[in-house]
């Protein structure tokens, strides 16, 4: 099996924090970021020395009622214990160290293994089930594929090829391809079903609105052409006789490919020899669906494709139980779409409409109230009188509805003033405006997805996302609304994704029961659980961390007079936390100090020390340790249970070391000369040494 990846923590990011941001400590739980602040510690028992370090301040609930909150101050060099909370509306602060923290994570872990259990049953399902080995490719495989009149992203044809292996594997493939909208997706599905029916399996094809169904049918039956492949639809746009004949082509195998809604998933439908099933943005298909997909989807290959990017900490901690591809590059000569925001005005969206017209293309209108369409669709023919204008809604009679987007499709119309029913997939390349009038109404990766509609040709794309000046936005549509501004260069998806998760709350990715769970402990706390849970409960070691406690009484950190700014002062202590993981590579340290130099210049004592501390707290990670302290004239190392053989190498390099077997710790007599302590790299290097020779983890990390 797979070996999971090593659960990197989505470590704070420390440039993203501002005052006000909510965290989650592993121990204390959820707290709120002040500000970065330095101060005066002493270490090293009697002679203590005053050095000063740099602290988050975070903030906790008030450990008695009306009494000011809680204060914790998290040394910079501990930034790993910190991760950013994203999880839905503000949360409610933990009481620092307190038991409702405790409750919180019990119960998320409790809820996580049950998705854990889900998980790896699935998982485990599929690694015993026999699928079907395709063969490789034949050569129509290619001929169909030099037919494509683009040249492909790199993305894609990675993707292409991660997916034909998987096909030729005789284990069922599910691989999730996450790109943003108008990336290329269906191209990957149109190669991987050719592939299958060419082994004389079918395909089904299962996407989430109708008039989705029809573009992919023109899209394979496009691409199919020459070729003796039978492609169908089957939606409610399909009368009964047709949907009757179609069932039956199913059933007897004439049918090669099939594009439906979850029309496909009631009784009655049943494949004569179903070898792949693609799924278009599965997590839209409702709860309803889900025994119905499932039953469809055992024993045989799966392509699931989503235009909402999965976030990076849940692909992780899903990792090994389904693979995924990333389609990150857009077509070539693709121009991000210009974004603007703001109260609507006739003016600007009269001037909008006719600067498309001009350049003969076509604009979408969103106006998501069917009670209402009929209005707006008046008022705009009045202000623009030229623009031929036609309506688009789901209350529509199928056949209506479907001629409408045809005609649109056809350029018999300018504007389409539609509901959200185009939000997904609609691929209408002249159409290169889009103007919503009250943006402030919908979710970010709705708002995403809408604006993919547009700007997937060659042309510049425009999209308005107005709202209503009458009436005041709520703090977190503002917040919407100026995220998906900032975020419009292309494949910006993950960003607008991953804000919608936070204000959205991140429970619809993995079931709507869960959101509660995520909101008590924080999304990136929660998907570690369930890397976690999945790894235990598949009987790997979840690499927990080791809250490792390593305090020297010398002056390491970065001190003002060499990074002014306390964002990169920050910035720099989450690399060096990040390269000192006991998972970091052994050069990461190098490559932080090179960056130092290159940024600021020869690092000073201060920096030299916090590296050579950096690298000692990756040895002493590695080494799986928790203690490291100076405690008076010792260095206190636990736990130290050391075999024999260890412990007489000991004694002999440091004849006054003892080993206080009821703690399982080790206290090493400082080297000193007549009471003065080293300085501080002399005694750092000690250390280095000491550790190396009791644990022989690696070569002393000597300072430079
Ligand atoms: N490599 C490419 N170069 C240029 N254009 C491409 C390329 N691949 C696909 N296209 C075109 O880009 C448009 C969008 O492709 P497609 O519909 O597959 O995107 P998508 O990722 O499925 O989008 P959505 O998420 O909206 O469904 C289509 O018109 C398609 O023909």
């Amino acid at each position: 099996m797979k070996k999971l990846a090593s659960r990197r923590k989505n470590v704070v990011d420390p440039l993203a924090l501002k005052a006000g941001d909510y965290v989650v400590h592993e121990t204390h739980g959820i707290g709120r970021f002040v500000e970065l602040v330095s101060r005066e510690v002493s270490t090293g028992g009697r002679n203590a020395v005053k050095t000063s370090r740099e602290f988050l301040l975070i903030e906790y609930a008030p450990s008695k009622r009306g009494y000011p909150g809680d204060k914790l101050y998290v040394p910079t060099d501990q930034l790993d214990l910190l991760t950013r909370y994203v999880g839905g509306e503000a949360p409610q602060l933990s009481k620092m160290g307190g038991s409702d923290w405790a409750a919180a994570k019990g119960r998320a872990r409790k809820a996580v293994r049950d998705i854990a259990v889900e998980l790896v049953k699935l998982y485990s399902a599929r690694m015993a089930s026999k699928g079907h080995a395709f063969p490789p490719d034949t050569p129509w495989q290619r001929e169909l594929e030099e037919a494509f009149p683009f040249a492909e992203t790199p993305d894609q044809l990675t993707t292409i090829d991660e997916v034909k292996a998987d096909m030729e594997r005789p284990i069922p493939m599910d691989r999730l391809i996450a790109g943003d909208v108008g990336f290329g997706k269906t191209e990957v599905a149109v190669r991987a079903a050719f592939k299958a029916v060419q082994d004389g399996k079918q395909v089904v094809m299962l996407v989430p609105t109708t008039l989705l169904v029809r573009q992919h049918l023109e899209t394979f039956t496009e691409r199919f052409a020459g070729f003796p492949i039978q492609v169908r639809p089957l939606s409610r746009f399909q009368t009964a006789a047709e949907s009757k004949e179609i069932i039956k082509g199913i059933g007897d195998g004439t049918v090669d490919v099939v594009i439906g809604t979850h029309r496909l998933l009631t009784d009655g439908i049943s494949f004569k020899d179903l070898g792949l099933v693609i799924i278009d943005e599965e997590q839209r298909f409702g709860v309803e669906h889900k025994d119905a997909l499932t039953k469809l989807k055992t024993n045989v290959d799966i392509l699931a494709m989503s235009a909402t990017p999965i976030p990076r900490t849940l692909e992780m901690a899903v990792t090994g139980i389904r693979e995924m591809s990333t389609l990150a590059t857009p077509p070539e000569d693709r121009h991000p779409i210009l974004t603007f925001v703001g109260p609507y005005s006739d003016k600007q969206v009269g001037a909008a409409i006719r600067r498309e017209l001009l350049r003969e293309g076509q604009i979408f209108y969103v106006h998501n109230r069917v009670s209402s369409i009929n209005r707006v669709a008046a008022q705009l023919a009045e202000l623009v009188p030229e623009a031929r204008i036609a309506v688009a809604h789901g209350r529509m009679p199928e056949h209506a509805l479907e001629q409408v987007i045809v005609d649109f499709w056809e350029r018999k119309f300018d504007v389409l003033v539609s509901t959200t029913i185009i939000e997904t997939g609609l691929d209408i390349p002249n159409a290169n405006t889009l103007i919503i009038d009250r943006a402030d109404k919908y979710g970010l990766s709705q708002l995403h997805q809408l604006r993919g509609r547009v700007g997937r040709g060659r042309e510049r794309a425009y999209a308005y996302f107005l709202w209503d000046e009458t009436k005041p936005l709520s703090e977190t549509a503002h917040d919407r609304l100026s995220t998906i501004a900032a975020n419009n260069d292309l494949g910006s998806g993950m960003q607008v994704a991953l804000k919608d998760l936070e204000i959205r709350g991140a429970g619809n990715l993995l079931g709507g029961e869960q959101s509660g769970h995520i909101a008590g402990v924080g999304f990136d706390l929660y998907l570690r659980m369930i890397g976690e849970a999945v790894s235990t409960f598949r009987g790997e070691v979840a690499e927990g961390q080791t809250e490792l406690r390593l305090e020297l009484p010398v002056d390491a950190r970065i001190p003002e007079t060499y990074v002014d700014s306390e964002r990169l002062r920050l910035e720099a202590y989450q690399k060096l936390s990040a390269a000192s993981g006991p998972n970091a590579a052994d050069d990461a340290l190098d490559s932080v100090r090179e960056e130092l130099t290159d940024r600021y210049g020869e690092p000073p004592a201060e920096v030299q020390n916090l590296l050579a501390v950096s690298r000692l707290r990756r040895t002493a990670q590695r080494a799986g340790l928790s203690e490291v302290v100076v405690l008076g004239q010792n260095l206190r190392i636990a736990p130290a249970d050391l075999p024999d053989s260890r412990q007489v190498r000991l004694q002999r390099m440091y004849p006054r070391s003892r080993v206080l077997p009821q703690a399982s710790a080790l206290l090493v007599p400082l080297p000193g000369v007549d009471g003065r302590q080293p300085e501080d790299p002399e005694l750092i290097a000690w250390v280095a040494e000491l550790l190396q020779a009791i644990f022989a983890t690696e070569p002393a990390a000597t300072p430079r």
